[in-house]
């Protein structure tokens, strides 16, 4: 019996690293699952490069060509179903989703996010959390909902702020555990493992409690 391969749709936004975690982990056999495309609303993402030197389709949808959110919104659930997607990956992808599109793919989206959530949602989650002298932050892993990084959260994994830290310090923290804990998801999700129902994420038949499956 063929098991057939899950699909990935990447969206970035920037340097890709992200992605780059995921390609890596593709190809080390860590993840069975096929990167369909990648999709930027950059132009100048680095991103796009990495793909394009793994060979994988990547395309940019400059959010600044379209009138407005939802124009946009639609040109991107196109480029999506043309590349085939079992799960939409965002990967540092920084537009804000309309609820239409947000819809479209309940359940197959997901967003990793640079704070402990629902702690700081929204953007310069370092520098927050630096300002209000937390002494640990770290990441988290979502499925997406129209509500602004407000759905069920799969996984976390935290990090130490120390007194001395820039948020770029802090940010290069964070990073090292996104690398670790997207490819984790995306090879539960890929198994047949994880899934959104109710509102609640679900791994092995268990929802996950509000701060997701714990792996410091
Ligand atoms: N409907 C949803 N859309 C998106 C979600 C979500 O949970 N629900 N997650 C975000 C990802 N994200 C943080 O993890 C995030 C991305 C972008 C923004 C934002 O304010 N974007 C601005 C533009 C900012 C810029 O270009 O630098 C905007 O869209 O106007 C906040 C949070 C992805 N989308
Ligand atoms: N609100 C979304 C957001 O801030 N996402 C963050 O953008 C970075 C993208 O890095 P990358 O392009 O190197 O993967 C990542 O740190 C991700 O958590």
């Amino acid at each position: 019996m063929s098991t057939r391969v899950t699909k990935l749709c990447v969206l970035i936004s920037g340097n890709g690293s992200n992605l780059q975690a995921i390609i890596d982990a593709v190809q080390a056999g860590r993840l069975n699952a096929q990167i369909t495309g990648v999709i930027s609303n950059r132009p100048n993402a680095y991103g796009l490069e990495r793909a394009r030197e793994a060979g994988i389709e990547a395309v940019c949808l400059d959010h600044m060509e379209y009138d407005d959110r939802a124009s946009y919104d639609e040109a991107l659930k196109s480029q999506i179903n043309a590349f085939g997607a079992d799960c939409v990956v965002l990967a540092g992808f920084m537009r804000i989703l309309t609820p239409e599109f947000v819809d479209s793919f309940t359940g197959k989206l997901v967003n990793i996010h640079p704070s402990l959530l629902p702690k700081y949602k929204g953007l310069n989650t370092h520098q927050r959390a630096i300002d209000n002298g937390d002494k640990e932050h770290g990441v988290s892993v979502h499925f997406v909902t129209p509500e602004l990084d407000g759905g069920p959260v799969i996984i976390q994994s935290r990090v130490p702020v120390f007194e001395e830290d820039t948020p770029s310090d802090l940010a290069e923290r964070v990073q090292e555990q996104e690398r670790r804990i997207y490819p984790l998801v995306l090879s539960w999700f890929s198994a047949g493992r994880l899934s959104m129902r109710n509102n609640k994420a679900v791994l092995d038949e268990q929802e996950l409690p509000e701060s997701g499956y714990a792996n410091d």
